[in-house]
């Protein structure tokens, strides 16, 4: 089974995450297809509007951890590499598609997916779906944009606590937050995000690529953000706090966090 389907119809193109067994976790496949899918896209001059989903009850929760804790095993420091090779120019990808991307969320929103949708230009999601950031539950930090996006949408202080208390929110505080555009019956809300898209890939593709450009200036630069989370995930990777909290995960237990200083805060504090 493809880990993404990609189709382009009358302007659309439709990105579908396509790992439902595993809560389209992902992992090195997934990951890979997604990023080439998205550079297909950018690369198709007939494309006016994208719709992101997914298929099975979660949009996305994140980083696979039972690959991320073979690839952890074998090389700490390596491990963070998928930042750069992948996550990184996913953000990226999506965020620079000069054409409205909308997001189809339902279920579960968390961690690198999370960021994936609020990539996104307009994120719908279904009235059932929740949403969180997840990474200081494993002991990370952030990445995925998201300490851009995140500022951006709800502002520093909520994104802090959102962070650091790891909290998971329902579409109604997303969207009373302002971190999505809409909220639609769980029924109906893909049909909803698609009639979105599809609105979209009909309307004034100039038009919406100078809007999107005019807000993007408006920002701090999305590589800054993400140049700052790759750089804060090796050392953090290399923390027995990480290691510890991804494999109490996979045993289903809570975990026990030291509160060890990472070697680069180490080395910082001498
Ligand atoms: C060859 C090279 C390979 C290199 C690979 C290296 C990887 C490097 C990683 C880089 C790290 C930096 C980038 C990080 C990105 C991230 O996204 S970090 C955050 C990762 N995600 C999480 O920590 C979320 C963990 N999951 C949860 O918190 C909860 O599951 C949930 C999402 C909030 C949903 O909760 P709930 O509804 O209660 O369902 P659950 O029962 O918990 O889960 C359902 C099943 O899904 C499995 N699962 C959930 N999340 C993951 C995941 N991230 N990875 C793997 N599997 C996951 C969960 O185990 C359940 O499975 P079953 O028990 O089999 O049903």
């Amino acid at each position: 089974m493809d880990s993404v389907t990609l189709t382009v119809t009358d302007g659309l193109a439709v990105l579908t995450l396509n790992r439902p067994a595993a809560a389209n976790a992902l992992d090195l496949a997934l990951k890979t297809a997604l990023l080439d899918g998205v550079r297909a896209i950018a690369s198709d001059g007939s494309v006016r509007a994208v719709l992101i989903r997914a298929e099975g009850r979660n949009f996305c929760v994140g980083q696979d951890l039972a690959e991320h804790a073979a690839a952890l095993a074998a090389s700490p420091e390596r491990s963070m590499d998928t930042v750069a090779e992948h996550y990184n120019p996913l953000i990226s990808a999506i965020a620079g598609l000069p054409v409205p991307v909308v997001a189809s969320v339902q279920g579960a929103c968390v961690g690198a997916g999370l960021g994936i949708a609020l990539a996104a230009d307009v994120v719908i999601a279904a009235e059932s779906a929740t949403f969180a950031t997840a990474f200081t539950s494993i002991g990370l930090a952030s990445d995925s944009g998201l300490t851009r996006s995140l500022v951006d949408a709800i502002g520093a202080v909520r994104t802090r606590a959102f962070l650091l208390l790891g909290e998971r929110i329902s579409a109604a505080q997303a969207l009373d937050w302002g971190l999505i555009a809409q909220v639609a019956p769980d029924h109906d809300a893909a049909a909803t995000a698609e009639s979105a898209a599809r609105r979209l890939a009909a309307g004034p593709t100039a038009a919406f690529a100078a809007a999107k450009a005019l807000v993007t200036a408006s920002l701090p630069p999305l590589g800054d953000a993400l140049e700052r989370e790759r750089a804060a995930a090796a050392p953090l990777a290399a923390t027995a706090d990480h290691r510890g909290a991804v494999a109490a995960f996979l045993d289903k237990r809570r975990p026990a966090f030291t509160g060890e200083a990472s070697s680069a805060a180490r080395k910082e504090a001498t």
